[in-house]
């Protein structure tokens, strides 16, 4: 289901992935600026599209006065992601490696791990990560869905996040219908008026990048 917006939005109506990423990227942003004062906010990045969500959210944050910096311990070498990376290094967004220290002293947790494609037990070095990141007294703001949900029947696993905000994109994934946390925002504002219609997304405000739906 998710997967198969993606690709429409892809291959019908002739997006491209960094598109949607700069867009969902930036409704992620404007999310935590809805709700969360100016501050220190640690993002956690996975290797996938997801991470780079968080990769471009981190740049926005930046320009809006927020001071993110990346915790991004797999690196893989697809080319988006690298200039993605050179884009934060340009903004003066720097690297951190003790994920536990950092999240002592920043305001906001943004993880940005694991979207919809995740699957399995959780490996290496990500499940250190999200033990980590379970025990962390932060709000943490999960980009499209919780680390270690399940996309559609949530945490089963039993190692999942408990997010104070989730940023859906394009449209609330199954396993929203569980989230507990206090702020559920929707993002990525690409669906032209059929396709937003036939999957009854709702309105957003004016320009705004982000609808609250709770
Ligand atoms: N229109 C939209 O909605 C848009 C959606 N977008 C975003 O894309 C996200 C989906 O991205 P995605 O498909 O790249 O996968 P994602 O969830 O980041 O994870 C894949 C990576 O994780 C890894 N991995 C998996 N399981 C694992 C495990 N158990 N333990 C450890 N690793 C594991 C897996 O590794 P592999 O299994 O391939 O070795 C791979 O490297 C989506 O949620 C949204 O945020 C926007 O960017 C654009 C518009
Ligand atoms: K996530």
């Amino acid at each position: 289901m998710a997967q198969s917006i993606d690709v429409e939005l892809m291959a019908k109506h002739g997006y491209t992935i960094e598109q949607l990423m700069e867009l969902a990227g930036l409704s992620v942003a404007a999310s935590i600026a809805s709700e969360y004062p100016k501050g220190k906010v640690v993002l956690c990045i996975g290797p996938g599209n997801n991470g780079g969500d968080g990769l471009v959210a981190a740049r926005h944050l930046s320009h809006f006065g927020y001071q993110p910096r990346l915790y991004y311990p797999v690196q893989p070498a697809k080319d988006l992601y690298r200039r993605l990376l050179l884009q934060c290094q340009a903004h003066g967004i720097a690297m951190v490696a003790d994920l536990a220290t950092e999240v002592k002293a920043c305001d906001v947790v943004v993880d940005a791990i694991f979207g919809f494609s995740f699957k399995g037990a959780v490996r290496a070095p990500f499940d250190e990560a999200l033990a980590t990141l379970r025990a962390v007294d932060k709000p943490i703001v999960s980009v499209d869905v919780p680390s270690g949900w399940d996309v559609e029947l949530g945490n089963t696993l039993g190692v999942g996040l408990s997010p104070d905000m989730l940023v859906s994109l394009t449209v609330p994934k199954l396993c929203a219908k569980l989230f507990a946390g206090r702020f559920h925002y929707l993002g990525g504002r690409f669906a032209p008026p059929d396709m937003a219609k036939e999957l009854a997304i709702p309105q957003y405000p004016d320009s705004s990048q982000c609808v609250r739906l709770l």
